[in-house]
């Protein structure tokens, strides 16, 4: 297998079977180090179970696995002190704990050669307010949040999130983004999971859509499924009301509107197809059979 040391995971060739059943079919990617790497896909694609094979709590049929140079089915302690983990499936024992926030925190940082400051650590995931409260007190999100911050402590090198803000209120999303942007900029190599496109697409440098146990796509936000260079719809409001364009030029479109206008184009709009638009078109070819082409060819505007 190939892989430098630039890279915080290569996995080629993955395979996992639930009773015969295979629900991670083959999977190559690489993250390289400081990367932040979404892995998106519908329920049951495969994602939770390639990240617990990753993070060494599940073993593998097939395929070679490498995380920060070793192999998580033989990961000791010393690596294991220099990944954090944040589960999709909630800690039970601290969910139902008596302890504090902070002494959950403190007593989980105690376990790292080299952890970061607990109270810190609780200001950032924005539970300064509630250090003192009893972990099974929380609210859901609140006790996701303590879930990160438990994830953290530790300096991770690398960090897996597994669904990290499902159940999180907006506010609390968006400062939960900018934790994440913060640590990705110290170095922090982050791999995620999400549901949430618009998570991806402000985190992650790049993304891999998985369906089936099977990577569709691999690609950054910006230009998967050919997005940047995808046919473009104009929209804009003459004065017998709104119009719209699909063009491969929308340059030459908006000059063309900018001149008859005599300068500014009523509500002018430009756009490609989300995030999402191509997202789903991915999805539906993938559990269609059928190839997946760019989204030109694809759903009208
Ligand atoms: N412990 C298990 N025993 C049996 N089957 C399992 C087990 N865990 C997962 N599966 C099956 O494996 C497939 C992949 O599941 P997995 O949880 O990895 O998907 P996922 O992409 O994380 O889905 P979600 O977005 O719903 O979290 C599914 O068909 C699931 O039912």
């Amino acid at each position: 297998m190939t892989g430098g040391h630039q890279d915080a995971i290569v996995v080629s060739g993955l395979r996992k079977s639930y009773h015969g059943r295979p629900a991670v079919a083959g999977l190559d990617f690489t993250v390289r180090r400081g990367e932040v790497f979404a892995l998106l896909g519908p329920n049951g694609a495969g994602k939770t179970t390639t990240v617990e094979i990753l993070e060494g709590h599940r073993r593998r049929d097939g395929g070679a696995v490498r995380v920060l140079g070793v192999d998580p089915a033989r990961g000791g302690s010393e690596w294991k002190a220099r990944i954090g983990v944040v589960l999709q499936r909630a800690d039970d024992l601290t969910h139902s704990s008596v302890l504090s926030v902070r002494d959950w925190v403190r007593s989980v940082a105690a376990y790292y050669p080299a952890p970061r400051d607990p109270d810190e650590v609780i200001e950032l995931v924005g539970l300064a307010g509630q250090a003192r409260v009893r972990a099974a007190a929380l609210s859901g999100g609140q006790r996701r949040r303590l879930d990160v911050a438990l994830g953290i402590v530790g300096r991770p090198e690398l960090l897996f999130l597994d669904e990290p803000t499902t159940g999180f209120d907006p506010e609390a999303r968006v400062r939960f983004w900018s934790l994440l942007s913060r640590l990705a900029r110290d170095g922090t190599t982050i791999l995620l999971t999400t549901h949430y496109l618009e998570e991806a697409e402000r985190l992650a440098d790049r993304v891999a859509v998985v369906a089936g146990g099977r990577i569709v796509a691999i690609a950054t936000p910006q230009t998967l499924g050919g997005r940047a260079s995808a046919t473009a719809t104009v929209r804009w409001t003459g004065p017998d009301g709104p119009h719209s364009r699909r063009t491969g030029d929308p340059t030459a479109v908006v000059r063309e509107l900018a001149e008859r206008f005599g300068g500014v184009v009523p509500e002018l709009v430009v756009q490609r197809p989300s995030l999402e638009d191509v997202y789903l078109e991915m999805i539906g070819h993938a559990s269609t059979g059928t190839a997946v082409g760019r989204p030109e060819t694809g759903r009208p505007a």
